[in-house]
């Protein structure tokens, strides 16, 4: 990261957002994203209708909300791997219209997901060097287009080993990333995505599949990308990391966002109370089922192949 994005000021991060409204949609003293009237129907249903949202530079989001409410649609089409029916989004001022999810890794806002078996076939250190190519999937990768990164092959590969020292995976280089536990392939998909140097890092539910051992890891590392200056939104159904670890959190209910606000201010709000926690108060859903999250990945994918 260069000394710009690291250089914080008191309207970037945490600290710009005290005193900001906690009226959905509210302004935030440095946004990193600026989102406005995103719209996407699946046929009779609209699963995301957000008239304005903006994420603060620097810090910890979380976006939560019931099943269904819209977030995963959501990230989709903030990172380019859905379209929207209407509605503009930028970058740090820059339009993400139309722009491809590894353009838009490249532009600096990467996303994590669940891994798919497609990846699980390969090894830790092979999956490392995929990050580096944006968010790419398996077929594009494979031999044709390898001297598209073949020439900083010693530089890429450094990197990545750089960090899968930090993410404590550095033992499992050469293993299949199909044998790992839940909880290291949450930490491997992290550290892939910091291959491009990212200055935004989009985390779709980090804690789901993992053991309570590695939680702790996880949010340490979560809140390590913050510390260096990143901005991590994140979607979340275990409300512990909600609480202790975001600055600010906004909630989806129906497509919209129905309220934004500290950890604190939102678990007490009527209006998330009546349209999340009432249900949902304190579960913990991480034992979302795994196959189904699975084949949304599959089907994220392939989207991305066809849009070539
Ligand atoms: N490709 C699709 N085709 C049809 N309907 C879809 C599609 N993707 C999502 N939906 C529907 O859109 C709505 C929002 O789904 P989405 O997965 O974005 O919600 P979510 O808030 O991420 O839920 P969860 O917490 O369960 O992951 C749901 O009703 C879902 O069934």
């Amino acid at each position: 990261m260069d000394a710009e994005m690291t250089e914080q000021t008191s309207t970037t991060g945490p600290a710009g957002l005290v005193g900001v409204s906690t009226e959905p949609g509210s302004k935030k003293p440095d946004p990193i994203v600026v989102a406005d009237n995103i719209t996407r129907t699946f046929g009779g249903l609209t699963a995301v209708d957000v008239d304005h949202v903006e994420i603060q530079r620097g810090a910890i989001t979380a976006l939560i909300g019931p099943n269904g409410a819209g977030k995963t649609t959501f990230f989709n089409l903030l990172t380019g791997f859905d379209q929207p029916n209407s509605g503009s989004w930028t970058l740090d001022g820059k339009s993400l219209k139309g722009v491809a999810p590894y353009k838009v890794a490249r532009l600096g806002m990467v996303r994590t997901f669940q891994l798919t078996k497609v990846l699980a076939k390969l090894t830790v250190i092979e999956n490392m060097r995929l990050g580096a190519t944006g968010q790419k999937g398996e077929r594009f990768w494979a031999a044709p287009f390898k001297f598209l990164w073949g020439k900083q092959e010693d530089e890429v590969t450094k990197k990545a080993d750089e960090l899968l020292a930090r993410f404590l995976l550095d033992k499992k280089r050469e293993d299949f990333a199909g044998s790992l536990s839940g909880g290291q392939r949450k930490l491997l998909e992290m550290a892939r995505a910091l291959m491009v140097d990212p200055e935004l890092v989009m985390l779709d539910e980090p804690m789901a599949g993992v053991n309570p051992a590695l939680k702790q890891s996880l949010l340490g590392h979560v809140k390590s990308l913050r510390d260096e200056g990143r901005t991590v939104l994140f979607v979340e159904h275990d409300m512990d990391m909600v609480r202790d670890i975001s600055d600010w959190v906004v909630v989806m209910a129906q497509g919209k966002i129905v309220a934004e606000g500290t950890p604190e201010s939102v678990m007490a709000d009527q209006r998330v109370i009546d349209a999340y926690l009432g249900a949902h108060h304190d579960t913990d859903l991480s034992e979302l089922d795994e196959e189904r999250l699975e084949a949304e990945v599959e089907a994220e994918i392939a989207q991305e192949e066809d849009a070539k």
